[in-house]
């Protein structure tokens, strides 16, 4: 029989995605009785069906790339065969443990934290229920419950087997053939390794252009990119009916044309539902899709929150910088508040799409005098010698003499992105940027082109 001591906590994290599990294992290593509870992995999307297993996919799609660009640079390899089978075995194996979380949950037990499956909602200041029974926290509530597939309400869509991440990350063998709704990071990202597997893929992008939040020249480039890898890229045209015949899906676009494939991935963004863990009953109207946070993640007096459901970027690296606040807030230690200003991100596509802060629109939307720089990375010495397609492109507050955003587009785009980060992150003057020694013959030389084009 449960006492009230069992039931009350100093801190309750609901969700435990990479920030909540982290909120939770620090608090309680600090000293705090912790109750963390998740209704299924602990560790959240990343680890089981987001980032590591995708980034482990397009490991694996790159290496087929990279085997296949020998003709041409060094001689021959004979035929690339793709297997899927290894991949899904790593996937299985090595990244997921078969879909288990026990190591997470002995990590965190080990930490000193309760952990519990269920499902957990706020009932009001300092109260939670999970799976019906009540517990209390005496210091505060702290939510991560990130976010499921939205799915478009399509005709016919919800009564077909669709895929969302979820299944598409647990195949144990592809399709001869796969349509992507949504060309965005996850759409962009597995389309490209169902490509380079042998998978005959359509995307399908309702908006303009795919990866549309990015610079357009970013944009113009995947697509040639992807083409190159044999997909079919249908951008500004959506989707207007799903069927699935048992065998096979028929999607039928606004333009009247069909498509047919053996699946359908629908990868159309995600959707958060703050009600779902009780923050209506704190302040937050229940039709909100995001729970509004102030500079210490604050939604209210006693009740935090972290990660996707904030709507400040749906990434990891945001999860984990906001479980920090968090956990500084929580225990009264100084530091800065949340910062989004240099918000990087990257699309782990070949190649690699990395940006920083504003685009180009972004930026003449919001300020007066705004200039920028695009370096094609053929034309950087080491592009050229690499053969590498790409861009930098940077963007700058006239101003004030500082970049506000950045894009690093090519081989290893992401990791040249970290020093566009630091110049717009740090405020760093241009001035000062221009006068900096670039290596040669790297590709982030073209940051230097691109900063000799600014005014
Ligand atoms: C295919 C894919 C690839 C991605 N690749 C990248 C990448 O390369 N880099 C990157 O930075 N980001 C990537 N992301 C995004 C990244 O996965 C998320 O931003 C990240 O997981 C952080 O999410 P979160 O902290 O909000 O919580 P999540 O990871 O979504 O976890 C939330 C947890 O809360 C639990 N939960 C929800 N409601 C309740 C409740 N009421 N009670 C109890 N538990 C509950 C859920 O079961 C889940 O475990 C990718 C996402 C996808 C889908
Ligand atoms: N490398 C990474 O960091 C990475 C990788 C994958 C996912 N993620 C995170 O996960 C989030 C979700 O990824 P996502 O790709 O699902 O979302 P997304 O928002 O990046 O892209 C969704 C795309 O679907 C399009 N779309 C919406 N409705 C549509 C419809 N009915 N028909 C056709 N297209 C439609 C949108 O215009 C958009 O381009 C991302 O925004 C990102 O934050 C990050």
């Amino acid at each position: 029989m449960a006492t009230d001591t069992d039931h009350t906590f100093d801190v309750i994290v609901i969700g435990l995605g990479p920030g909540g599990e982290h909120v939770a294992g620090t608090l309680a290593e600090r000293g705090l009785r912790v109750l963390a509870v998740d209704r299924n992995l602990v560790g959240g999307e990343c680890p089981y069906w987001g980032c590591i297993p995708s980034k482990m996919m397009i490991r694996a799609a790159d290496a087929l790339a990279e085997a296949r660009r020998v003709e041409g640079l060094a001689g021959s390899v004979g035929e690339v065969r793709p297997d899927w089978s290894v991949v899904a075995k790593r996937l299985r194996e090595e990244a997921t443990d078969n879909w288990n979380d026990q190591v997470a949950v002995d990590r965190l037990t080990g930490k000193g934290a309760t952990v519990l499956h269920g499902t957990g909602r706020i009932t009001g200041q300092g109260s939670v229920d999970v799976d019906g029974t009540a517990y209390t926290a005496t210091k505060g509530v702290v939510v991560n419950p990130g976010t499921t597939a939205a799915v478009p309400p399509i005709d016919g869509l919800r009564d077909t087997p669709y895929w969302t991440n979820h299944e598409i990350i647990e195949a144990a063998e592809l399709p001869a053939s796969l349509v992507v709704l949504g060309g965005g990071a996850i759409g962009c990202e597995l389309g490209q390794v169902m490509a380079r597997f042998g998978v005959e893929v359509t995307i399908v992008e309702a908006a303009e252009r795919i990866l549309s939040a990015e610079e357009p020249e970013a944009s113009e480039k995947l697509v040639d990119a992807l083409e190159a890898d044999g997909i079919a890229v249908r951008a500004g045209v959506g989707a207007e009916k799903v069927s699935h015949d048992g065998s096979t899906f028929t999607v039928t676009l606004a333009d009247g044309s069909t498509l047919q494939a053996e699946r359908l991935l629908v990868a159309t963004g995600r959707r958060a539902d703050p009600a779902a863990v009780g923050l209506d009953t704190v302040g937050v109207p229940a039709d909100s899709h995001t729970a509004p946070v102030d500079d210490r993640c604050r939604v209210a007096d006693g009740v935090w929150a972290v990660g996707d459901i904030t709507g400040k970027g749906a990434f990891t690296h945001v999860s984990m910088y906001q479980a920090g606040i968090v956990i500084r807030d929580v225990l009264g230690d100084d530091g800065p508040p949340a910062e989004y200003a240099a918000l990087p991100r990257v699309t782990f596509t070949d190649p690699e799409v990395g940006a920083v802060g504003m685009t180009e629109s972004q930026a003449r939307d919001q300020l007066a005098n705004v200039q920028v720089g695009v370096t094609p990375l053929g034309e950087t010495t080491r592009g050229w010698i690499a053969k590498a397609d790409g861009l930098i492109k940077v963007v700058a507050d006239a101003d004030r003499g500082v970049l506000v955003g950045a894009t690093a587009m090519g081989p290893a785009g992401g990791e040249v992105l970290g020093a566009l980060s630091v110049a717009v992150h740090g405020e760093v003057p241009v001035d000062r940027l221009r006068s900096m020694i670039y290596a040669y013959p790297t590709l982030h030389r073209g940051i230097e082109t691109a900063l000799g084009q600014l005014g």
